[in-house]
């Protein structure tokens, strides 16, 4: 008697992947279910396309099955593969860090066009490194700090900065706290601005695993750009910037916050979906 071995191809378990991820509520299932088994064979996605009636091995399949099943349960792809890509670079993500999102890069491009010249960089809450990281890449004169309150997070930023061969200050600590005393000319800072009621609310990917400590932006949202407002003319050079990035419809509370701190220049740049992204302002 002959017992009949089933045969997974590449196109059979990307057809299977896709209707069983699309269940599981998951966008994009296919082009995810792709990114996947990619990532296990070692095609790109042409590749697999190229390929799509050869079979996977027993170890292939073994592994695809324990990331589709992570998946399933809606953990996010790039913290599965563990790399998520920002302003043309891969860095190393993980769940110490919020995932780079390209609405960010916004952030870098405003930074780099409005103060092409700062020499004294400080990014408030680096995580992964990716806005710190990628204003050194570009700023090669310039001395790049960032601080973050979170030690996994900064191990991962320095092992990111390594990898890149990026050399950059990053410091443990609270907003400005490891730079007493110390001026910049350009203060960026992504931080946490979700309002703590709308928490739950959010897709299951962000509220069971981004860490909470990058989310969490107080009642309004607004406490840490409340916070690094503040305190940010004490630690900008004449001239010097102050750019965050907001949440949706937090522009104008967060330009008001500028404008009674006696910013000039206040600009609001926006998003390639036409969002408010990035608020900033020059002091005098
Ligand atoms: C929204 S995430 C941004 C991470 C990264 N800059 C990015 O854009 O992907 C905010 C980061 O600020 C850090 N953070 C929270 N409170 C902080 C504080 N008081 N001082 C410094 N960093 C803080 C969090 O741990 C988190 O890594």
């Amino acid at each position: 008697m002959t017992e009949k071995i089933e045969t997974w191809t590449i196109r059979k378990v990307l057809d299977w992947t896709k209707s069983y991820l699309a269940d599981k509520g998951v966008d994009n299932a296919r082009l995810e279910s792709e990114w996947l088994l990619a990532a296990i064979t070692g095609h790109d996605r042409v590749g697999l396309y190229v390929n799509y009636d050869q079979p996977l091995t027993d170890a292939e399949l073994a592994n695809y099955r324990s990331m589709v099943a992570r998946r399933a349960k809606r953990e996010p792809l790039q913290y599965i593969l563990g790399t998520q890509e920002f302003y043309g670079v891969e860095f190393e993500v993980s769940p110490a860090v919020l995932i780079p999102r390209h609405d960010t890069e916004v952030l870098v491009m405003e930074a780099l066009q409005r103060a092409p010249q700062a020499k004294t960089v400080l990014d408030i809450g680096v995580g992964s490194g990716c806005i710190a990281l990628a204003l050194a890449r570009s700023l090669p004169e310039a001395d790049v700090c960032g601080v973050e309150k979170s030690p996994e997070a900064l191990k991962l930023a320095q092992r990111n900065a390594e990898h890149l061969g990026v050399r950059v200050t990053l410091c443990e600590g609270s907003l400005f706290e490891p730079f007493l005393g110390q001026r910049f000319d350009l203060v960026v800072s992504n931080p946490p601005y979700i309002p703590t009621a709308d928490l739950a609310g959010l897709q299951p990917e962000v509220r069971d695993y981004e860490p909470l400590g990058a989310l969490d932006g107080g009642a309004d949202g607004l406490d840490f750009y409340r916070a690094i407002i503040a305190s940010a003319s004490q630690h900008l050079n004449p001239g010097g910037w102050l750019m965050v990035e907001v949440g949706i419809d937090q522009s104008m509370a967060v330009r008001e916050l500028f404008a009674a701190t006696g910013f000039t220049e206040i600009f609001i740049a926006r998003d390639p979906q036409q969002i408010e992204r990035v608020v900033g302002g020059k002091i005098i």
